[in-house]
């Protein structure tokens, strides 16, 4: 932690000379910085890297925020409270334009147009009296770290990515420099809609050439940690020629590292939360030659239904520091109401990873890691919740990346619904997919890695009959994976998919381990299962130019 002032304050004091303290003040050559970024440096009042009580003190004041029985803040978002894809942009630019995977998920925006609104986030943040800043780092190895500055006009995100980014030192801070990536968050100040391409009030926009990203129109604090895991998700590949990774990861006592690949709200944060192992992240990673490393400083769990005996790590990382972010509470105790989902069902917290006990410090681990798990929340219900898939199945289940949305993570999406939803990541990713797959698959074959495909989604039903599968069997299967019981047991091949399902494992009743058995409408079964198989074929037709015949006979056969 960096030094505090010397001089003690009284209640209610403010520093006089704040720029004297290397924690919240800006060195001179730092304020030229932004005047030239078009900051009105005679009017703003601007905090950068202010201690965490500041932070709450000013959420508190000036944007309703409260504080929680076990210290932790509680925020609200406003009207967006979950990511907002289809109005996320890239820049077309000529140093990434041949790099870039144009269409759906990367939709091209002009020069001219990012201008406009960065000047409109800029004119919105000078409106008011204080702006917050916060520098920090993306990325554990310092060989491959980023530094990233956030200019935000809410003090609870600044303490967001105060959580989520990598905390500099003190010396760090005073030696920041120029940093590699901005972020201008303009927060609720929306997007011109008559502004060329502009489609709605919000937008969050990446500009490669210019390294710097704009978000106007949307305050979930999400877009921002995504946000730099997609500028990740282009430099690491391109720059350094690493892969990066929508996982988590940990590491067992014996040095052994697991991936847990999904799309968002299919486990990653839960499962590598491990009394046994020591996490190394929740959420999004690299694989360079040294390792594997976290890009985050915190992590930012899903809260809803939290509950202190099922996921006590994530319960206990509620305290001071900790941003829940809409969640409701009890007026008198304080309580969060973890059940409410009132507000949203994609409430969240975000703290710093050393609030989990066994967290890595340094967050990374020079192994190449032993186990990929996929997770896949499957709600139809027909995936076996454990298989074992050989390495032309693990490209094609990589490329497919089928799970569901989950409720509430994306704008608009209020079931679990179906996706194909590439690399366990769509919405993050810049390059085209293969380029990540073909990576992937090298890394896993010249380390020797497993691979695991873990249904956490429904069992005995799809979505409205069946139920999601219990937390408790997909701990035991995870545990089966590192104990060393799954790589030893017999498979049987499932018709269809071609799956390779343990016949027994340890604490996991048999018709839980085999979907048919589960359902006790076989004849539904049986369509549920063909149905998935026809969406399967369909949706793996764009790739199936792009890997060879082995991968694309992995898929399904109807
Ligand atoms: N079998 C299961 N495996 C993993 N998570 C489960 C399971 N059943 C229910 N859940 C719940 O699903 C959510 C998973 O969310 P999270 O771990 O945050 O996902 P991610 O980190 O991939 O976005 C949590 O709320 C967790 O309690
Ligand atoms: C934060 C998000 O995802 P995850 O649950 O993967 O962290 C998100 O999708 O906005
Ligand atoms: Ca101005
Ligand atoms: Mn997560």
């Amino acid at each position: 932690m960096p030094a505090r002032a010397a001089t003690p304050l009284r209640h209610g004091e403010e520093p006089t000379d704040p720029s004297s303290q290397p924690t919240y003040g800006l060195l001179g050559k730092d304020l030229a910085m932004f005047s030239e970024a078009g900051f009105d440096m005679d009017k703003i009042h601007l905090k950068r890297n202010a201690p965490v009580a500041q932070l709450y003190e000013d959420a508190i004041k000036y944007e309703g925020a409260v504080i929680a029985a076990s210290g932790a803040l509680i925020n609200f978002s406003g009207k967006k409270t979950g990511r907002s894809p289809k109005d996320k942009r890239i820049v077309y630019e000529e140093t990434s334009k041949d790099d870039v995977w144009w269409g759906a998920i990367n939709i091209q925006m002009d020069e001219h147009t990012f201008e406009i609104n960065r000047e409109r986030a800029i004119d919105y943040l000078n409106t008011r009296d204080n702006v917050y800043v916060f520098d920090g780092f993306a990325g554990w190895d310092p060989k491959y770290r980023i530094k990233v500055r956030v200019i935000a006009s809410r003090a609870y995100h600044a303490l967001f990515m105060h959580n989520m980014l990598i905390r500099p030192t003190a010396k760090e801070l005073e030696e920041f420099g120029t940093p590699d990536f901005t972020i201008y968050n303009a927060g609720q100040f929306p997007a011109n809609r008559f502004t060329a391409g502009m489609t709605s009030q919000t937008s969050v926009e990446v500009n490669f050439k210019r390294r710097e990203m704009v978000i106007l129109g949307t305050e979930y604090a999400g877009e921002m940690k995504k946000g730099i895991f997609s500028v990740m998700h282009y430099l690491q590949p391109v720059k350094f020629g690493n892969l990066s990774l929508h996982s988590s990861a940990n590491q067992g006592p014996d040095g052994d590292v697991s991936l847990f690949f999904g799309l968002s709200g299919t486990g990653k944060t839960t499962l590598s939360a491990d009394p046994r192992r020591s996490l190394i992240g929740d959420d999004e990673h690299v694989w360079s030659d040294n390792g594997v490393f976290n890009i985050e400083g915190g992590c930012y769990a899903k809260c809803v239904g939290l509950d202190a005996e099922k996921e006590p790590a994530i319960f206990n990382a509620v305290r001071f520091g900790s941003i829940l972010e809409n969640v409701t509470y009890d007026y008198a105790t304080r309580e969060p109401n973890y059940e409410d989902t009132g507000i949203t069902e994609n409430t969240r917290c975000a703290y710093p990873i050393e609030y989990i006990d066994n967290a890595k410090i340094p967050c990374m681990a020079n192994e190449q890691p032993k186990n990929v798990i996929y997770l896949t929340c499957d709600a139809f219900g027909v995936l076996p919740p454990v298989s074992l898939l050989d390495s032309n199945q693990a490209q094609y289940w990589f490329l497919s990346g089928y799970t569901s949305k989950t409720p509430g993570t994306e704008d608009g999406i209020a079931e679990p619904t179906p996706t194909f939803s590439t690399c366990f990541g769509a919405p993050f990713i810049i390059l085209h997919p293969s380029r990540y797959a073909s990576m992937l698959a090298k890394k896993m074959e010249a380390a020797g890695t497993r691979c695991w495909l873990i249904n956490t989604g429904w069992v005995g039903g799809a979505f409205g009959t069946g139920k999601r599968c219990p937390l408790k069997y997909t701990r035991a299967i995870v545990d089966a994976v590192h104990s060393g019981e799954l790589s030893n047991a017999q498979f049987k091949e499932t018709p269809v998919f071609g799956l390779k399902v343990p016949t027994k494992i340890e604490g996991i009743p048999d018709d839980v381990l085999n979907p048919e058995a589960a359902w006790s409408d076989k004849k539904a079964y049986q369509q549920t299962l063909e149905k998935l198989a026809g969406m399967f074929n369909k949706a793996f037709e764009r790739y199936a130019t792009e890997c060879s015949p082995e991968v694309v006979a992995a898929g399904p056969k109807l």
